[in-house]
């Protein structure tokens, strides 16, 4: 995607063998870049979200085992380095697929030749999401120009998004923007809802942020306000991301998406999930009894910042002292709340059949036939 006119993706590596980021958490105020050169400052990135979004969060992992076997690429290294990127955040599925990755391919090899692999296996991984998401985008695409012709070509296509899905969140296009994307270059009247996504605000910061960048006409939007604006036929359909999808289709996204697919579904608005591959946990089927919900630094809740006019950027309190709080970090919407969920290779739906009709070899891996 574009910054200012110029072309660029999330991460990437520098001449001098380190890895740019860009700083998530400066934005919208500043477009901050950073150069990682260790493990523990990939580590961190990831732990402090200055890069976040499950196949972002994935890439960051992989460059990270790089950093690391820049120091020592012996097979302890390489398992201690993924032990600790896989500590970082727990939702995001997209973590162990990546670090199991990097394992398979970089364990067989001598350590003379883990390195150069490594930085080869990081960058594949890269350019593959990449190619993911744009096949999301277009599969997406075709669900927005059906809500366009269902409305007989008039108006414009109302989309309500959660949280941030983007081409920040992932290394180029973003999963449930993507779709956007495409309809914008497309010239398709479509206009978005961005939940603003407490505590972190994700949406109102990043998703604005990015939309604003491309042209893409956007409303930002208080969390509780998607069921209002359905109720009075203001959303034609929803699209989210996802953190970990299980094998029948259950979706662990951002805190508050549960909430978004009960209001859709009462309201008869279709409920898609952009679904990259990498995302789905094949291993789980119950999302909510078996997907580990993050739950992070209660300073996210009490804690509110924001630019001042003067251009200072400060953080306030809004909870009393003493007032304990609880910050879940995620929920998980029940498939049958799905509508239908978008990959790489398609659109199907949110059901064990539906996955393995697009996914066979899955099939295959695991015995299954499917319910
Ligand atoms: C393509 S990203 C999909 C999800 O990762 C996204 O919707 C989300 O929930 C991100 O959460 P975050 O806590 O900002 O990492």
């Amino acid at each position: 995607m574009k910054v200012h006119g110029k072309a660029t993706r999330s991460i990437w590596t520098e001449p001098d063998g380190s890895v740019g980021i860009i700083d998530q958490t400066h934005l919208p105020h500043a477009f901050v870049t950073l150069r990682l050169t260790t493990l523990e400052e990939a580590a961190h990135a990831i732990r402090a979200m200055q890069v976040r979004g499950a196949p972002l969060i994935g890439a960051t992992a992989a460059y990270g085992v790089c950093l690391a076997l820049r120091v020592d690429a012996s097979q302890g290294a390489l398992e201690r380095a993924c032990a600790l990127l896989q500590a970082t955040r727990p939702t995001a599925v997209n973590l162990k697929w990546a670090l199991d990755g990097m394992r398979r391919a970089l364990h067989p090899l001598p350590p003379a030749e883990r390195l150069a692999a490594a930085w080869a296996h990081a960058a594949a991984l890269c350019d593959e999401d990449v190619a993911i998401n744009q096949a999301i985008g277009r599969h997406g695409l075709t669900l927005i120009r059906e809500a366009w012709e269902r409305k007989g070509r008039e108006g414009r296509v109302n989309v309500l998004t959660h949280c941030n899905a983007g081409w920040l969140a992932t290394v180029d296009w973003g999963t449930a923007l993507a779709p956007l994307y495409l309809a914008r270059d497309e010239g398709l009247p479509v206009h978005v809802w961005v939940d603003e996504t407490r505590p972190r605000n994700q949406g109102a910061s990043l998703t604005a942020w990015e939309l604003g960048q491309h042209g893409v006409p956007h409303t930002v939007i208080a969390d509780n306000v998607g069921g209002h604006l359905m109720q009075h036929g203001e959303v034609d359909l929803c699209i989210v991301g996802t953190d970990r999808t299980t094998a029948r289709g259950d979706v662990a996204n951002k805190i508050g998406t549960y909430l978004k697919a009960l209001a859709a579904r009462d309201n008869g608005v279709p409920f898609y999930v952009a679904l990259p591959s990498p995302t789905i946990d094949w291993t789980l089927e119950d999302g909510v009894r078996d997907i580990p919900i993050e739950q992070r630094d209660g300073r996210e809740l009490t804690d509110v910042s924001g630019r001042l006019a003067s251009g200072e950027v400060v953080t306030v309190r809004v909870t009393p002292e003493g007032s304990p709080v609880a910050n879940y970090g995620f929920d998980v919407t029940p498939a049958r709340l799905v509508t239908a969920l978008i990959t790489e290779r398609g659109v199907c739906p949110a059901t064990s059949e539906g996955l393995l009709s697009l996914f066979p070899e899955r099939r295959e891996l695991t015995g299954r036939t499917g319910t």
